[in-house]
C-alpha cells in the first residue's frame, strides 16, 4: 500500500478517549472488541475522536506488531463514524517507532503522536526534536503531535522551548497532547502556536484550568466513562456559565481522587471501565496488575452516588 495523504488535515479538537487495549483472558489482543467499543463511545459518551496505543492502552507492554494490528483495526472500525483517529507510535528504538509512523500512514489514520524515548533520554530540547524530526520524516504528510508526558517519561523538557520554529524542520507538525501541570508552559505554548495547531490537555481531573489557558481539546482516559458529563463541562465553559462547568469538574475531582486514594493504575482504570461501559476489555498486561473486584466496585459506587441515573 502507498502512503496516502489524509483525507483531511482538520484541526483536533473537543474531547479525545485515550482508549484501553481490549485483552483476553488468555492475555491476547481482542479485536473484536473494538467496533463496540467505537460505537459506545459514539453513542453513550458522545465522544468522536480517539487517542490509541497511548498510555492508557498500555502501547509500551504491546508489542509492534500486536499495536499494527491495533492500530489498523481502528482506523478501519472508525471509517465514517469518529472524526479523527490518532496513533500513538512511541517506543524506545527510533527504528520501532518509524516503522509505525510509516504504518500510520499506510492504514490512513489522522495523526501520529509520539512520546519521547525514556530509557535513554533525549538529554536537550533540541536533541528531542531531532528525534521528533527522524519520526516525523517516516510519515511526513501526517499531522504530528507531540506527547509530553513527564510523569511517566521523566523528560521534563520546556514545550513551549521544544515548538519554537518546528515547523521549520517538521512541516506536518500540528500540535502538542499536554499531559502536564506546568500551566506556564501550557500558556506559553497557546500563545505562540499558529491557528491550525491544537494544543490537547491530559490531565483530566484540572481540564477546567486548561480551557482558561485556551486548549483546543482534551485527551484522557476518563473520557471513556465521564466523557458525556465533560462534553456538559465544555458546553458550560464555552457559554460562560462557569458556576456549573467548575461543579461538573468538582464532580470529576471527587471521584478521581477517591480512585487515586485506592490506587488508581491502569489495572484499576480499565475495570472501571469494564464495570461501567458493560463492554469485556479484559485485564491488563503485566507488569501491570488486574485490579482486585472489591477496588473497582468501590469507585464504581463512587461514580453512581457522584453521577446518579
Ligand atoms: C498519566 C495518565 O495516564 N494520564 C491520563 C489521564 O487521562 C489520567 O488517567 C487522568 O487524568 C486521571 O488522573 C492520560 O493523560 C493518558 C493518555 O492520554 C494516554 O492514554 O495516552
Amino acid at each position: 500500500m502507498s502512503i496516502m495523504a489524509p483525507a483531511a488535515d482538520k484541526k483536533l479538537t473537543g474531547l479525545v478517549a485515550a482508549t484501553f487495549t481490549p485483552i483476553t483472558s488468555q492475555g491476547e489482543i481482542n479485536l473484536s472488541v473494538i467496533g463496540p467499543y467505537i460505537d459506545y463511545l459514539k453513542e453513550k459518551q458522545g465522544v468522536n475522536n480517539v487517542f490509541v496505543n497511548g498510555t492508557t492502552g498500555e502501547s509500551m507492554s504491546l508489542s509492534v506488531e500486536e499495536r499494527k494490528l491495533l492500530a489498523e483495526e481502528w482506523c478501519r472500525k472508525a471509517k465514517g463514524k469518529m472524526d479523527q483517529v490518532i496513533v500513538h507510535v512511541g517506543c524506545l528504538s527510533l527504528k520501532d517507532t518509524q516503522e509505525l509512523a510509516h504504518h500510520a500512514a499506510q492504514i490512513e489514520a489522522d495523526g501520529i503522536a509520539v512520546i519521547a524515548p525514556s530509557f535513554f533520554k533525549p538529554s536537550s530540547a533540541d536533541v528531542l526534536r531531532t528525534f521528533l524530526q527522524e519520526v516525523a520524516s517516516a510519515a511526513p504528510t501526517l499531522p504530528f503531535y507531540y506527547y509530553h508526558i513527564p510523569s511517566v517519561t521523566g523528560v521534563n523538557v520546556n514545550v513551549r522551548e521544544l515548538i519554537e520554529g518546528i515547523e521549520k524542520v517538521i512541516p506536518s507538525f500540528r500540535g502538542v497532547k499536554f499531559t502536564g501541570s506546568d500551566l506556564m508552559d501550557l500558556g506559553q505554548c497557546i500563545s505562540c502556536i499558529p491557528p491550525h495547531w491544537s494544543v490537547l490537555y491530559g490531565m483530566d481531573e484540572q481540564l477546567l484550568g486548561a480551557l482558561v489557558m485556551g486548549v483546543h481539546g482534551a485527551v484522557g482516559s476518563t473520557y471513556n466513562y465521564v466523557g458525556c458529563h465533560v462534553n456538559k463541562l465544555i458546553s458550560a465553559f464555552e457559554t460562560g456559565d462557569l458556576v456549573q462547568a467548575r461543579t461538573i469538574q468538582f464532580k470529576i475531582q471527587e471521584l478521581v481522587s477517591f480512585a487515586i486514594k485506592l490506587g488508581f493504575d491502569v489495572g484499576v482504570n480499565k475495570q472501571l471501565m469494564n464495570d461501567l461501559s458493560g463492554l469485556d476489555l479484559g485485564p491488563p498486561r503485566l507488569p501491570v496488575m488486574a485490579c482486585p473486584a472489591a477496588r473497582a466496585l468501590a469507585i464504581k459506587q463512587k461514580y453512581d452516588s457522584i453521577f446518579p441515573e
